[in-house]
C-alpha cells in the first residue's frame, strides 16, 4: 500500500501523527544536534565500512525523492563497528534537499541547516532476513548520514545528478551500476550517533543514526 503522506499540505508532517501515532514517540528523528550537549563515548571506535561497488543496482523515482538501490542478498556491502552491535547490509541511499540552498537537511547542527543530507540505509543482517523485516525493530536499521554544503561541485554526485535526469516521473527507474558510495564520505571519520527513527512515515523507531561531523561539498547547480 502506498503511504498517504507528504512533506506539505493536508498530509504534511504536523498531520502524520493521525495515521502514524509513533510521530509523537520519544525517539523521533530528525533532531537538532546541540554540540555543547554531546557526550563523548571513549568506547566507540570508527565505523568499519566495506561497500562493494558491484552491489549498486538501480536509481528509482519514488515520488517524494529518488533512491539508489543496492543488491542486498549477500554480504558484499556491509558496515559494522562504531555504535553498532553486529553487521548491517547496505540497502539504499537517498538525499534530502530544499527548494533553495539555505535549507534542505533533516538534521541540524546548533540550529544550522545544510543544503542537503545523504542517507545510506542499512539493515541488521545478523538478526533479520530483509530490510522490510528489520525496518520496525529497535536494532533493525542503521542510517549513515552525510551533510552536504554548497561549494565546489562533486564529481561523484554529478554521476547521480545525470542519472536523476533519466527518471523524471514517479515510478521510473534506470540501471545505476558500479557506483561506489564511499566516494561520498568526508575526509574525517568523526561522527555523532543516537537512537532515532525513520524521518518520514512509517516513522519506525528502528534506526541507529551515525552522522558524520564533516560535510562534503556540492555546487548549487547540483543541489
Ligand atoms: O509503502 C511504502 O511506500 C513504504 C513502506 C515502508 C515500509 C517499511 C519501511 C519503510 O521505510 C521507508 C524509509 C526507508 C529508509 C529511510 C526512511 C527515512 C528517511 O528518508 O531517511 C524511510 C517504508
Ligand atoms: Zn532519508
Amino acid at each position: 500500500a502506498s503511504l498517504n503522506w507528504s512533506y506539505q499540505g493536508n498530509n504534511g508532517p504536523d498531520q502524520w501523527h493521525k495515521l502514524y501515532p509513533i510521530a509523537n514517540g520519544n525517539h523521533q528523528s530528525p533532531i537538532n544536534i546541540k554540540t555543547k550537549e554531546v557526550k563523548k563515548d571513549p568506547s566507540l571506535g570508527h565505523l568499519k565500512i566495506t561497500w562493494n561497488l558491484s552491489t549498486s543496482k538501480e536509481i528509482v523515482n519514488v515520488g517524494h525523492s529518488f533512491h539508489v538501490n543496492f543488491e542486498d542478498k549477500d554480504n558484499r556491502s556491509v558496515v559494522t563497528g562504531g555504535p553498532l552491535t553486529g553487521n548491517y547490509r547496505l540497502h539504499q541511499f537517498h538525499f534530502h534537499w530544499g527548494q533553495t540552498d539555505d535549507h534542505g537537511s533533516e538534521h541540524t547542527v546548533d540550529g544550522e541547516k545544510y543544503a542537503s543530507e545523504l542517507h545510506l540505509v542499512h539493515w541488521n543482517l545478523d538478526k533479520y532476513s530483509s530490510f522490510a523485516e528489520a525496518s520496525d525493530k529497535p536494532d533493525g536499521l542503521s542510517i549513515i548520514a552525510v551533510f552536504l554544503k554548497v561549494g565546489p561541485p562533486n564529481e561523484h554526485v554529478q554521476d547521480i545528478v545525470k542519472a536523476v535526469g533519466s527518471i523524471k516521473t514517479k515510478g521510473k527507474k534506470a540501471p545505476f551500476t558500479n557506483f561506489d558510495p564511499s566516494t561520498l564520505l568526508p575526509g574525517s571519520l568523526d561522527y555523532w550517533t543516537y537512537s532515532g527513527s525513520l524521518t518520514h512515515p512509517p516513522l519506525f523507531e528502528s534506526v541507529t543514526w551515525i552522522i558524520y561531523k564533516e560535510p562534503i561539498t556540492i555546487s548549487s547547480e547540483q543541489v
